[in-house]
C-alpha cells in the first residue's frame, strides 16, 4: 500500500509527545511533502517556502484539507521548537495562523517562541552541557588547539572525544591532559569515521560522559570532540538533535574549523570524484569560528587570498588569524555560536535521517604498530625520503616512537613536506609503540617495509 500523509501526521503528532523531536520531523516532512503532491503541488514547496505554497494553495483547498494544513505547520512548529530552532517554528505557527486566524493557540505558540528566540540564553539551554566540534582538514593543528585548552587556567571541567580515520589510534598520546582533564574524561573512537559508521559510538561516548560525571557528582563543563580530518561536520552536529538523551543534556556550542594556511587551498581546489563532497568546502561552510592557522608559513598576501576563499564559502564567520593554534579562549569556548535556524536556512535538508555521505576512497590510512626500538639514523633517512619522494601525497604522518638509547618519547608529525619532531616525556611502563600513516593511493607493503627497516635488532 502506498503510504499516505494522514497516519504520518498521527505519528509526528505521537512522537512530538514522546518529545522524539528529530524523529517526529522526519515523519511530519514525509507527511506534507505527500500532501502536498495529492492538492497538485511539488518540489516540496511546502517545507522550503512556506508563505508562498500557502498563498497559492489556499484558493483550491477544500475546508478539510486547509484544516489539515494548518495541522502539519503547527506540528512542524512544535518540534522544530522543541529542537530549538525557534526562528523556524515561528515561521511554520506563522503559515498556521494564515490558514485559521482565529486561533488563540497558534498565535500564543507564535509569540511564545519569538520571545524565547529574543532570549536565546534561557535557563533551560544554559543547564546544557555546552560541545564543542573540533574540524579542520588533516594536520591542520585540532590537537594543538585542544591541548591549548585542556590547559588553559579556565578552571572548567572539559570532556574530550578523539576520534581518528584509520586504524592505529594516536591522538590520545599526544593529547596533554590539563589540570582537569583527568583519563576518565578521554574517549578515544577509532572504528571509523565519526560522520559515518560511528554515529552511535559518538552517542554512547557522549553518555558515558555525562553519566561519569552524575557518579562522581563532578559536573562537566564542557566537552571537545575531535574528528579526524576527513570528517564532514553536518552528521556530527546533527548528533547532537537526532539522539533524545543527548540532545536533553548537551547543546551544541559551536563548530570550530582550523584552517592550515599554507595547504588549504591546494585542498579546496581538490576535485574529488563524483558524489564525494569536498571535506575542507563542508568544514569551512558549517564552521561558527574559524581559526586561520600556521600563519608564519606563508606571506600576508596568502593568507588575504585564504581569507577570500573562505569568505566566499562562509561570508559570516568570525575568523582569527593564529599561530600554533594559539588564541583566547573566549573565542572558542561558551561561544553560542552553532543555530539550527542558520543551519536549515543554508542546508534544508540537516534534519533529514539519511545520510549519503560518501568518502574519498582515493584516502586511506596504514597503520602501523611497532613492538621495539627504531634506529635513529635510519627513521631520519626514511622520513627525509618518505617527505621527498611521496610528500606531495602525503597529507599526513605523525607517530609515537620509541628511539633506541633515547629515554623520551620520539613524536614525530608531518603534513605533506612539513616535518617536526619533538620529544614528550618519558615512555610509561605499559605504553604501546606506535607510528601512523595516511595518504593517498598509498603503498602499504612499501611503507611498512621501509619503516620496519629502521628497526634495531632485538
Ligand atoms: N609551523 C606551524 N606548525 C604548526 C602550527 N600549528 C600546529 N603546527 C604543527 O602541525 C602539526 C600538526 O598539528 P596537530 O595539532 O597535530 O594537527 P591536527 O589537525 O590535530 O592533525 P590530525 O589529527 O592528524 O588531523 C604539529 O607538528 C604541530 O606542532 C602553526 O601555526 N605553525
Amino acid at each position: 500500500m502506498p503510504e499516505t500523509w494522514q497516519p504520518l501526521l498521527a505519528e509526528a503528532e505521537a512522537l512530538f509527545k514522546a518529545s522524539k523531536f528529530f524523529d517526529g520531523v522526519n515523519k511530519v516532512n514525509k507527511s506534507m511533502e505527500l500532501f502536498e503532491t495529492e492538492v497538485g503541488g511539488s518540489g516540496s514547496q511546502i517545507l522550503k517556502d512556506p508563505a508562498t505554497f500557502v498563498a497559492e494553495i489556499t484558493p483550491k483547498l477544500s475546508a478539510e484539507q486547509k484544516s489539515a494544513l494548518r495541522k502539519m505547520y503547527e506540528v512542524r512548529g512544535d518540534l522544530l521548537s522543541g529542537l530549538g530552532a525557534l526562528k523556524r517554528a515561528a515561521t511554520e505557527y506563522g503559515s498556521a495562523a494564515i490558514l485559521d486566524p482565529a486561533s488563540e493557540e497558534i498565535k500564543a505558540k507564535k509569540a511564545k517562541v519569538e520571545a524565547a528566540e529574543k532570549d536565546s540564553l534561557s535557563e533551560d539551554s544554559d543547564k546544557k552541557v555546552p560541545v564543542s566540534v573540533l574540524t579542520g582538514f588533516l594536520g591542520s593543528g585540532k590537537t594543538t588547539l585542544l591541548n591549548h585548552i585542556l590547559q588553559a587556567h579556565h578552571g572548567k571541567r572539559i570532556a574530550v572525544i578523539e576520534n581518528e580515520f584509520g586504524e592505529v589510534g594516536i591522538d590520545d598520546s599526544l593529547v596533554k591532559a590539563g589540570s582537569l582533564a583527568s583519563e576518565e574524561n578521554i574517549v578515544e573512537m577509532n572504528n571509523g569515521c565519526i560522520c559515518c559508521t560511528v554515529r552511535g559510538d559518538l552517542i554512547a561516548g557522549l553518555k558515558k560522559l555525562i553519566k561519569n560525571s552524575k557518579k562522581t557528582g563532578k559536573p562537566l563543563d564542557g566537552v571537545m570532540i575531535e574528528t579526524t580530518g576527513l570528517a564532514d561536520p553536518a552528521p556530527v552536529a546533527q548528533t547532537f538533535f537526532a539522539d533524545e538523551y543527548v540532545q536533553q543534556h548537551m547543546r551544541l556550542d559551536g563548530i570550530l574549523t582550523l584552517v592550515d594556511a599554507a595547504h588549504v587551498i591546494q585542498h579546496l581546489d581538490d576535485e574529488k570524484p563524483e558524489g564525494v563532497e569536498n571535506e575542507a568546502v563542508e568544514q569551512i561552510a558549517f564552521a561558527d569560528r574559524i581559526l586561520l592557522n600556521k600563519c608564519d608559513l606563508v606571506e600576508e598576501a596568502t593568507l588575504v587570498e585564504v581569507e577570500k576563499r573562505i569568505r566566499a564559502i562562509n561570508a559570516t564567520v568570525p575568523i582569527k588569524r593564529t599561530t600554533n593554534s594559539e588564541v583566547e579562549m573566549d573565542f572558542v569556548l561558551g561561544i553560542r555560536g552553532f543555530s539550527l535556524d542558520k543551519i536549515i536556512d543554508m542546508d534544508d535538508a540537516f534534519l533529514e535521517d539519511s545520510h549519503d555521505h560518501q568518502h574519498d576512497n582515493r584516502v586511506s590510512s596504514v597503520g602501523i604498530d611497532v613492538p621495539g626500538e627504531v634506529v635513529q639514523q635510519k627513521l631520519n633517512q626514511w622520513i627525509g625520503w618518505l617527505l621527498k619522494e611521496k610528500g606531495v601525497d602525503l597529507f599526513r604522518s605523525k607517530g609515537v616512537l620509541a628511539v633506541k638509547g633515547m629515554k623520551e618519547k620520539f613524536v614525530f608529525q608531518a603534513i605533506h613536506m612539513l616535518f617536526a619532531n619533538s620529544q614528550e616525556g618519558a615512555w610509561g611502563p605499559d605504553e604501546e609503540r606506535r607510528c601512523k600513516m595516511i595518504r593517498q593511493n598509498l603503498d602499504r607493503e612499501e611503507l611498512t617495509k621501509g619503516f620496519m627497516a629502521c628497526m634495531a635488532k632485538q
